[in-house]
């Protein structure tokens, strides 16, 4: 389908949230559509917003100003079990998500309790499993799993409820790297598979990389929003938001403090085609020979 068609998935006009009627805002201003089908990151440093930002879009808080569409309906008391059926959030503690004594137990519940046929849990459960890869650990009990493979858990009994849009809520940040690298893996297979609107709130910059769109906040406000591989080259933004420059970037300004001339690039595959041209992998090119006593 063409996503460029759907209607937007979500619609923050002008919203803002204060924990109570007197105290300083913590988002103000806030204001941006998501088209379905894209996946947003949303980066800033501790403190920023972030989590209230999701926690309103999720209609876990109410907003104190402005207003949020979340595929077609308005957020507000009337429509909170709607949304919440619409919306699916992973956290970043997958313990915190598990209810039932196995994997399978824990994906079903879910769906028992919208009354779903037996033959659809059966059939939802297999498909999210094999998604996943966690077909093998449906019998497990998920307090036994590694870290990821309880992420996974969690993100399957997540998605096996069919939301519009899925929150990831710093998703990765109790994995070690393998684990994280496997989470970014699954995050980029559902954007293939399309039909999901996903919006990750992250301080890992390989992730925002991925993303179609990164949104950077501030002190409760949008400090930037655009494509991820321009909004990543600046170092004003990255130092705003406490991130760090991904790795091929961090790779490219060793090199050039090294005297090699390169541009900044974000992929290994962009570095490696600036620095060895194809036809000249045996030898790089003119001025760049001393890139192997950098790396
Ligand atoms: N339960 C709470 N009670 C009072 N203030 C809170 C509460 N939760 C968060 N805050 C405050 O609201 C502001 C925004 O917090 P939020 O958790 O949304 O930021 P964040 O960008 O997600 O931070 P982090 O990167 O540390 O997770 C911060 O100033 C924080 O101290």
């Amino acid at each position: 389908m063409d996503k460029r068609k759907l209607p937007p998935a979500l619609r923050l006009e002008n919203v803002g949230y204060r924990r109570d009627a007197g105290a300083a805002p913590v988002l103000s201003g806030v204001s941006f559509t998501v088209p379905a089908g894209q996946w947003v990151a949303i980066a800033g440093r501790n403190g920023s917003g972030k989590s209230t930002l999701l926690r309103l879009i999720a209609g876990l808080l109410p907003a104190s100003e402005g207003g949020i569409e979340a595929a077609g309906t308005r957020i507000g008391p009337a429509s909170l079990s709607e949304i919440r059926r619409r919306i699916g959030i992973v956290f970043a503690n997958p313990d915190n998500q598990f209810v039932g004594q196995t994997v399978a137990d824990d994906i079903a519940f879910g769906l028992e309790n919208r009354c779903l046929k037996p033959e659809e849990i059966e059939r939802r459960l297999l498909r999210y499993a094999e998604l996943l890869e966690i077909a093998d650990l449906l019998d497990r009990h998920p307090a036994y799993l590694s870290g990821g493979q309880k992420q996974r858990a969690a993100i399957a009994a997540v998605l096996a409820l069919e939301p519009d849009i899925v929150l990831f809520d710093e998703a990765g940040s109790m994995l070690d790297e393998s684990a994280k690298r496997e989470l970014l893996a699954i995050m980029r297979q559902l954007r293939e598979a399309g039909g999901y609107t996903m919006i990750s709130v992250t301080h890992d910059s390989e992730e925002l990389l991925a993303a179609d769109r990164a949104i950077l906040l501030a002190n409760g406000t949008v400090a930037a929003d655009g494509l991820p591989s321009e909004l990543l080259k600046s170092e004003r933004l990255l130092e705003a938001c406490r991130l760090q420059a991904p790795y091929v970037l961090q790779v490219c300004r060793a090199l050039r403090r090294q005297g090699v001339d390169v541009d900044d690039y974000l992929t290994e595959k962009e570095l490696i085609d600036a620095l060895w041209p194809s036809g000249s992998i045996m030898s790089p090119v003119a001025g760049k020979e001393r890139i192997f006593g950098v790396l």
